[in-house]
Order: structure tokens, then sequence, then C-alpha cells
């Protein structure tokens, strides 16, 4: 078993992205710009938003966060998103999820200029990603992918089981595993809630992520020796044990997959680490006018 690990990937990679953040202040004065809007207080939001926040500083980015109490309307989100839309010094702009109720997430996500959407869940994004066209493509899988090239892992005729299909992890994963592309080229199996036969899939797969949102559902019995494992989940529970009063849960039972695989992403310290290079990258890019000029 070998660990695929976050923390070194991440860093490795922020160093690049500093560098050309500083070529890209250098050549046109300004630093790249990324905006976060934060609805309510979550407690696992507040967190996430604040690593972004923190490590677009690291590596030389302008950063801002726009709260707003839980109270907010939908009309008052969906305006700032316009300004924030017109402001050409603005490079991305991420409205953090889940939203509350009254918040109609597909609006939200659709009002964000296609050309700002850093997170990539805009359905231009997505469709140009469908076509293997130049896009932005959603943090977390972007981050897997950097992390599978990071450790030069061969994806090629692999068959790669994904479970869960949310729109922002397990969907777009499918695709990006199956594209012409590499990391890509694997053969996808994409189960879900509704799969009846999740471990007899599970046990022929040579990849496995885990995007479904509960703490240890892949066991060992579902995974095949030498399996490359990637662990999306981000299960909190309440620890007096711990610092911070909680401690993170992935999706897979590492304790007793990690000596069945080949390859595998601890949590914490794996994928969330991941996300917010592939968000970082994102927001570069778009600065630099080279997925949309
Ligand atoms: N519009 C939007 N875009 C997102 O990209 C987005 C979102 N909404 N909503 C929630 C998910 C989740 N997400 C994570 C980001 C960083 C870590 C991360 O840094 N995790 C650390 C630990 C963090 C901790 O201690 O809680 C780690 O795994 O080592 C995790 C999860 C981004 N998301």
């Amino acid at each position: 078993m070998q660990l695929l690990d976050g923390k070194f990937a991440s860093e490795k990679i922020k160093q690049e992205i500093a560098v050309e953040a500083a070529d890209f202040l250098a050549k046109s004065g300004r630093k790249p710009h990324l905006i976060a809007i934060l609805v309510g207080n979550d407690g696992g939001s507040e967190t996430y938003v604040a690593s972004k926040m923190k490590n677009c500083e690291k590596v030389g980015f302008q950063s801002s966060l726009i709260r707003y109490d839980v109270s907010v309307t939908e009309a008052e989100l969906l305006q700032k998103i316009e300004e924030i839309n017109q402001d050409a010094g603005v490079d991305g702009l991420i409205v953090q999820l889940p939203l509350p109720k009254h918040i109609d997430p597909e609006k939200v996500t659709e009002r964000i200029d296609y050309r700002k959407d850093v997170d990539g869940f805009h359905p231009v994004n997505l469709g140009r990603m469908m076509r293997n066209l130049p896009c932005f493509i959603p943090a977390t899988p972007y981050g897997i992918l950097l992390m599978l090239q990071a450790y030069q892992i061969d994806t090629a005729g692999k068959h790669c089981v994904v479970v869960g299909r949310s729109n922002i992890v397990g969907s777009p994963m499918s695709i990006l595993m199956a594209r012409n592309a590499n990391p890509g080229n694997c053969t996808v199996t994409l189960t879900h809630s509704k799969t009846t036969n999740l471990k007899e899939l599970a046990l022929q797969a040579d990849i496995i992520v885990a995007a479904i949102g509960k703490k240890n559902f892949v066991t060992a019995d579902m995974v095949k020796p030498g399996a490359i494992i990637i662990d999306v989940g981000i299960n909190r529970e309440t620890s007096d044990q711990t610092k911070s009063g909680y401690k993170l849960f992935g999706d897979v039972d590492f304790e007793n997959v990690a000596p069945k695989s080949s390859w595998i992403t601890p949590v914490p310290g794996g994928v969330g680490l991941m996300t917010i290079v592939g968000l970082l990258k994102n927001t570069l890019a778009s600065a630099k006018g080279e997925i949309y000029s």
C-alpha cells in the first residue's frame, strides 16, 4: 500500500501556481482574483471557505469573502452575482454549497457568468467538458485528476467504479475518467443508491472513487487486491478528543481497505486538499484567459 498524499501533492502544485501568479502580476500589474460567497454559518462550509481564502493568499492571489446571513433572499444573492459578473477585475466567483432551502442552487449556478465559474458547475462548462473542449473542470474531480497525475498513475484501460452520482463529484468524475485523455481512458461504471449489485461491481474495479457521503461505506470485502482507492468522503463527527472538536472520516474503511490497495488517499489529507488546488488552477487559468479569452 502506498499513500496518495494530498499534502505533498497539493504543496508541490501550489508552488508552481505561486510562480505563475507572480509572473501574471509582473505582466499584468494585478493578481488573479477569486471571490467566494458564503451564506449562513454551516460548520463545514466555514472551514472550507476559510481554507480557500488562506490558500489564495499563499499563492499570491487576491481573495474576497462575501458573507450573507442565512435569511438573505434569493433575489439579493442573484443581484450580487450579476454585479460581480460585470466586474472585469474578478477572475473567479464561487457560491459555497449547500445553500439554505429557500434559495434554488440551480438558479444561482446558472446566474454565475460561465467565464468566471471556477467551480465548473455551470451547464456551459459541464457541456464543454463532455465534448472535451476547454472549460473549468469541477474542483474536486479536477483535484483527483491532478493527484493521479502527480503520482504518474496510468489509468488507461482500467475499470473505474465511481460510487455516487452527485452533480459536483460522481457524475463529472465518471465523464472525466471515460474521456479520451490522460488521466482518463477508463471503462467506467457509475454506481449509486439504486444500484443492486454494488459489491459485485466494486470487486471488479481497478480504481474506486468513493463519493457517497457515508462513513465506512467501502469495506475491505468490496475491494479487489491491488485496487487504487480515491476517497472523496468528508463525514464529520463531533469528538472531544480533538483540538477542533470534530473528527473527519472518509467513505472508505481506511484501516481495513488500505492493506489490500496499491494506492489510497487518506481523509483528511487527501482529496480535500487537492480540491482547493483545482480551484486555484481554475482561477489562474481564468485570469490568464486560457479557457475563455
Ligand atoms: N461551491 C462549492 N465548491 C466546492 O468546492 C465545495 C462546496 N461548494 N461545498 C462543499 C465541498 C467540500 N469541499 C472541500 C474543500 C476542502 C476540503 C479540505 O480542505 N479538507 C481537508 C480538511 C478540512 C477539515 O479539517 O475540515 C482535508 O481533507 O485534509 C474539504 C472539502 C469543497 N466543496
